[in-house]
């Protein structure tokens, strides 16, 4: 479905002294396999979008190859596009046109008639829960409803892989979780390969088969969340003893089964791997040296510590407001060179 290979795009930026190259993606590979949902982390800047835009034909890459549906981004970049649904970050800007309409117009950009079209938008308008809203001019619908509008002109023309960029960005939590539900449809109800990227942890987490995550440009690790997980930092344990002078014979305990063991008053903590064998064992040390314990935590590990593994930073500070720039046109020009 998706194989890249070596693909990097460098854009130039300021004039005179203050003249700079961006490696905004540096010699990304990616495989993704038919039926497939893959979640693309990353943070602010990481390179998602300049890697989706060379996916979908936006943008010509600087060195690399990747083929979509078996046709090269390059060389047939037309059926690249008749194959794809592609929803962009900011979504579509629309005409003072009820949605029904626009929809169809879409779809026949795409090369439908314009009674197939009808059909198929009636028929999505419905999967999507946008039934009654066919006639509503798109201004005057919700956040969740318009993006779910936007999903419905990424999906008229029927693709059997599509991309979407940060589908939840701006999105209340009942509206995201809602998308969720339909993302997760396109597979299950469609066959769908979905290839999505995202900063939401949780986003990545809940929807993906398989989690590829990049960082300055370059894939950092690619592989199920579970995987992730399991490979990279074992579980938080936290004891939180009942008595100070207890403090050291825990951490000591606690030491000699536990990674980046930390204490901070009472509270003793390190990373355990396998942490479920290996807590009996512990509680039996503790009590046999009449250590007393006010609570015992284990907290499975996040993607967020599997990114801080990786890089040494958080993902979490990357959960910002985001900006579209013209992904309108550029949906349009897709639907325009796709027909
Ligand atoms: N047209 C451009 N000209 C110059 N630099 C660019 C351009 N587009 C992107 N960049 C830079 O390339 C890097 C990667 O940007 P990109 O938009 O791909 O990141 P992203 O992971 O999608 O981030 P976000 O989550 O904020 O959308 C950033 O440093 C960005 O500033």
């Amino acid at each position: 479905m998706i194989r890249a290979r070596g693909l990097v795009q460098t854009f130039h930026t300021g004039k005179g002294k203050k003249k700079r190259e961006v490696r905004a993606v540096d010699g990304v590979d990616l495989d993704v396999a038919e039926g497939e949902v893959v979640g693309f982390l990353g943070p602010n800047g990481a390179g998602k979008t300049t890697t989706l835009r060379m996916l979908t034909t936006l943008l010509r890459p600087s060195a690399g190859t990747a083929t979509v549906n078996g046709y090269d981004v390059v060389a047939d970049s037309v059926m690249v596009r008749r194959s794809i649904g592609y929803v962009s970050q900011a979504g579509g800007t629309f005409s003072q046109a009820q949605a029904g309409d626009e929809v169809v117009d879409h779809g026949m950009l795409y090369g439908m008639s314009r009674k197939d079209a009808i059909s198929r938008g009636h028929e999505l308008f419905a999967q999507l829960q946008l039934d009654g809203l066919w006639e509503r001019m798109p201004k005057n619908m919700s956040g969740g409803q318009k993006r779910r509008l936007d999903i419905v002109m990424g999906l008229i023309h029927d693709p059997t892989l599509v991309f979407l960029d940060e589908p939840t960005t701006g999105l209340d939590p009942q509206a995201r979780a809602n998308l969720w539900d339909h993302i997760a449809k396109l597979r299950t109800e469609r066959g769908a390969t979905v290839f999505l990227t995202t900063h939401y942890l949780d986003e990545a987490d809940a929807l993906s088969d398989r989690i590829i995550i990049i960082d300055n440009g370059t894939i950092v690790a690619a592989d199920t969340a579970s995987n992730l997980k399991a490979q990279v930092s074992g579980d938080l344990v936290s004891l939180q003893v009942a008595d100070d002078t207890h403090v050291a014979v825990a951490s000591s305990k606690l030491g000699a089964i536990a990674t980046d063991l930390d204490a901070d008053g009472r509270l003793v903590r390190g990373r355990v791997r396998g942490a479920g064998r290996e807590i009996p064992g512990l509680l039996r040390a503790l009590d046999a040296d009449g250590v007393v314990l006010d609570s015992i935590e284990i907290v499975k590990p996040t993607l967020d510590d599997v990114f801080l593994t990786l890089t040494g930073r958080s993902l979490r500070d990357a959960e910002a407001e985001q900006s579209g720039g013209d992904s309108a046109a550029e949906s349009l020009e897709l639907a325009k060179e796709g027909a």
